[in-house]
């Protein structure tokens, strides 16, 4: 099982060691983050976080998930502060969820699984670009928030109306004029640890940074999430839900806390 990884009893992340060995590694995403035992460091910065709705291009159905992507050729959009030292670019966005509300995240709160995952995808300008920071031990930082059952979220139709425009792998459309600011939660506190991708390839070259304050999402939002599909148009239609990997070993790792 080389490139056919993917969320089945077949080729789901129990079998991706097979054809990626480091999925056993030592900094393998995601975590259960458990904030009795995270530690709370001063000296980490507030999170910096600055987009420009213009550097916002397209929405593609990959058949993991659906991304949105950005123009990163030019500082536009960047992360910095936090833990991280220097200028990350936003290159992209994407989510991971259930087929259920009960389920869906990656990371977990002491074992607390919410409905979806919001991944803002940063890479390390001391590199020339996105697939040379990739391979890099500080190439990424990931911004992972938290979806939670609730109200619909105005700010996020956007995303689910464009939805209908790429329900088969492979589809994309323009996606322009986004700022994914409007996506964040009111409060920037964060955990933060040494991961990883959370996909094959699972690369180890990925800051997390986790943010505590979930936004909402509602329950008729996520069915339209589960409305894409795994598969092309055409194929046996399987729906795209429980795209998301469950919690791995933390080994030798600190999470620190960015708040007390
Ligand atoms: C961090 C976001 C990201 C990037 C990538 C993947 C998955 C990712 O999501 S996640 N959940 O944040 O880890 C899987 C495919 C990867 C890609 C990074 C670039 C590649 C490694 C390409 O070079 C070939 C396969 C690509
Ligand atoms: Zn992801």
């Amino acid at each position: 099982m080389s490139h056919s990884w993917g969320y089945g009893p077949s080729n789901g992340p129990d079998k991706w060691v097979e054809g990626f060995p480091i999925a056993d590694g030592p900094r393998q995403s995601p975590i259960d983050i458990v904030p009795g035992q995270a530690e709370f460091d001063s000296s980490l910065q507030a999170l910096s976080l600055k987009y420009d709705a213009a550097t916002s291009k397209s929405i593609i159905n990959n058949g993991h998930t659906f991304q949105v992507d950005f123009g990163d050729d030019s500082d536009s959009s960047t992360l910095t502060g936090g833990p991280i030292s220097g200028t990350y670019r936003l290159r992209q966005f994407h989510f991971h969820w259930g087929g259920a509300d009960d389920r869906g995240s990656e990371h977990t709160i002491a074992g607390t699984k919410y409905a979806a995952e919001l991944h803002l995808v940063h890479w390390n300008t001391k590199y020339p670009s996105f697939g040379d920071a990739v391979s890099q031990p500080d190439g990424l930082a990931v911004v992972g928030v938290f979806l939670q059952i609730g109200d619909d979220n105005s700010q996020l139709q956007a995303v689910v109306d464009a939805l209908d425009a790429i329900k088969g792998k492979g589809q994309q459309t323009t996606f322009e004029n986004f700022d994914p600011t409007v996506l964040l939660p009111g409060s920037l506190d964060y955990w933060t640890y040494l991961g990883s991708l959370t996909t094959p390839p699972l690369l180890e070259s990925v800051t997390w940074i986790v943010l505590k304050e979930p936004i909402s999402v509602s329950s008729g939002q996520m069915t339209k999430f589960r409305s894409l599909l795994f598969t092309p148009e055409g194929d046996e239609p399987s729906c795209m839900m429980d795209n998301y990997r469950p919690p791995q070993p933390l080994k030798d790792r600190k999470v620190r806390a960015s708040f007390q």
